[in-house]
């Protein structure tokens, strides 16, 4: 009987196996680009065979779902993420709805470690409070002047020399790890005080803190995949992937604390004026506790480094591919009265970021950069109370909203039939301004209340470091050399970006 019972198992078995196959290959042919659920695994499949081009896959299952659609993970994990690119769903979260959709439980657990309550993890009346003085330390024309002075400082004293000096030898060099430094040491300084001399000829060995910040954002990002329960258990045991994020809080904690400690004692000794770093503004005005202190240094590093860097190394890789856009860039920095800068730098020209300010197609060329490049490629959110959506979805407690900005950007029905291609005539109006672009559409830097504070400091550093490269080097590509988003929370290079480098010939004004 009970052997019985068990071919008759198998047959059943057998039965369902073959009509889930026929059924999944049915939707498949009807269906192609959307991820299909499967038994006790939901649609993770889906997920783990495009891992490899993760952001791509967004923009085809939101292309082929009218810009909306749900993913369900395996039924034992609650997983339910609506994912979604149509503008007003985006504008409706960020803004018209914004309280409720916070940053939610899922994700600040994943994040509490390594941000502890800084600006980036928190809700409700803290985030208002620290968004407040953030601004206000942010806004200070003292501290946007020291962030024009140090970035064009690393500009002439490391970048430049660098660059000479590898074009000198035509070898090949990763300019995405050129810039990841660059924008090391161009965040750290403002932010902390602290001048880390990542970039500097011969790319000597980066600091542990450096490493350290590798390995945490890599962390985060395998926390976002597997189950909850899972990493809670091997972070509770040290081990594995947790291990390692243990390792680097020590050594980013170490330098953390030694930086404010620091900083203290020169308040004593010395006093702190309006023009330093954002860590010692936070000091000299109430002196918050050294926890607090630590998540928003840690908080603004991260904020600022790799994103600024990511953002450089995209649009290099485009201007390697239109040198249309290039001509064109060299066009605008000829009329601009230019600064020669010191005999260290060998003669080669930079620019002040006031010269730049006024450039429109510079600009124009960068958010375009950003619109298909976003350095933040998704955001996601938690849901307080079941809603519906603009577009006529509803969301209910427990799901998660992650809004894609590398898909909206790609995005015909937002950007045009030619939404693919790098135009930066598209921000610019008859006129020769620069066009209105809502910035629900334009998501790079969020819309909102939460918007990015950063957003200012950035266009300032793109710009100086853009314009010295333009004008000094030309940058080609190394034939042959594969470029695609690495899987994860910022939108680095999976193999970096090979180039060589070669100095242009420069007529000075
Ligand atoms: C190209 C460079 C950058 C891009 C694309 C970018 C983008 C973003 C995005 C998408 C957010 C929203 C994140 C979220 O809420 O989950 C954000 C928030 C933020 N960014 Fe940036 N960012 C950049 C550079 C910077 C820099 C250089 C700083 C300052 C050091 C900065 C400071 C901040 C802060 C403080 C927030 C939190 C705002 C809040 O929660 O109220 N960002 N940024």
């Amino acid at each position: 009987m009970a052997f019985i019972s068990m071919l008759q198992l198998v047959a059943l078995f057998i039965c369902f196996s073959a009509f889930y196959y026929y059924h999944i290959k049915s939707k498949r042919k009807q269906y192609p680009a959307l991820p299909l659920s499967w038994p006790l695994l939901g649609m993770l499949p889906d997920l783990f065979i495009n891992r490899h081009r993760f952001q791509d896959w967004i923009v085809s299952f939101l292309a082929a779902s009218q810009l909306n659609f749900r993913f369900v993970g395996p039924p034992s994990t609650n997983m339910r993420l609506f994912f979604t690119c149509d503008p007003v769903n985006a504008r409706h979260i960020f803004t018209s709805n914004f309280s409720n959709y916070p940053k939610g439980t899922g994700l600040t657990e994943i994040f509490d470690d390594v941000f502890g309550g800084g600006i980036f993890n928190a809700d409700g009346e803290s985030w208002r409070r620290q968004r407040a003085k953030a601004q206000l330390v942010m806004h200070n024309p003292r501290f946007r002047a020291m962030v024009s002075r140090c970035i064009r400082d690393r500009v002439e004293r490391s970048l430049l020399p660098l660059l000479s000096q590898l074009a000198g030898t035509w070898e090949a060099c990763d300019l995405h790890d050129v810039f990841m430094r660059l924008t090391f040491d161009t965040t750290t300084m403002p932010v902390s005080g602290a001048d880390m001399g990542c970039l500097a000829i011969g790319l000597p060995e980066v600091p542990p803190f450096a490493r350290a910040l590798d390995d945490a954002t890599h962390v985060l990002l395998v926390r976002h995949i597997v189950p909850r329960s899972w990493w809670k258990l091997l972070r509770r045991l040290g081990v594995g992937f947790e291990w390692t994020m243990a390792e680097a809080l020590r050594v980013g904690n170490l330098f953390l604390y030694e930086t404010i400690a620091k900083r203290r004692a020169k308040k004593t000794q010395e006093g702190i004026d309006d023009a330093e770093d954002l860590l010692s503004s936070y000091i000299k005005d109430d002196d918050e506790n050294t926890t607090f202190l630590r998540d928003t240094a840690l908080t603004l590093i991260i904020a600022g480094r790799d994103t600024t860097g990511a953002a450089l190394s995209w649009f290099f890789y485009l201007l390697a591919k239109n040198q249309r856009v290039v001509s064109k860039i060299l066009e605008e920095l000829d009329a601009v009265k230019k600064s020669t800068s010191s005999s260290s730098t060998d003669g080669m020209v930079t620019f002040d970021s006031d010269e730049l300010r006024p450039l429109v197609y510079l600009h124009a060329a960068l958010c375009e950069s950003l619109r298909l490049y976003p350095p933040v490629p998704l955001e996601h959110k938690g849901v307080l109370a079941a809603d519906v959506l603009p577009s006529g979805h509803e969301v209910r407690p427990g799901d998660e909203v992650v809004v894609s900005m590398y898909a909206m950007g790609r995005t015909e029905s937002v950007w045009g039939s030619d939404c693919g291609e790098f135009r930066p005539e598209r921000w610019i109006s008859d006129d020769g301004k620069l066009r209105y672009v809502p910035s629900y559409r334009f998501l790079s830097f969020l819309t909102g209340p939460r918007t990015c504070l950063g957003k200012e400091m950035v266009f300032v550093q793109l710009k100086v470091v853009a314009a010295a490269m333009v004008k000094n080097f030309e940058v080609e590509a190394v034939p042959g050399h594969v470029m695609e988003p690495k899987l994860s929370l910022i939108l680095y290079m999976k193999n970096g970006f090979l180039v060589k480098v070669k100095r242009r010939q420069v007529l000075n004004n």
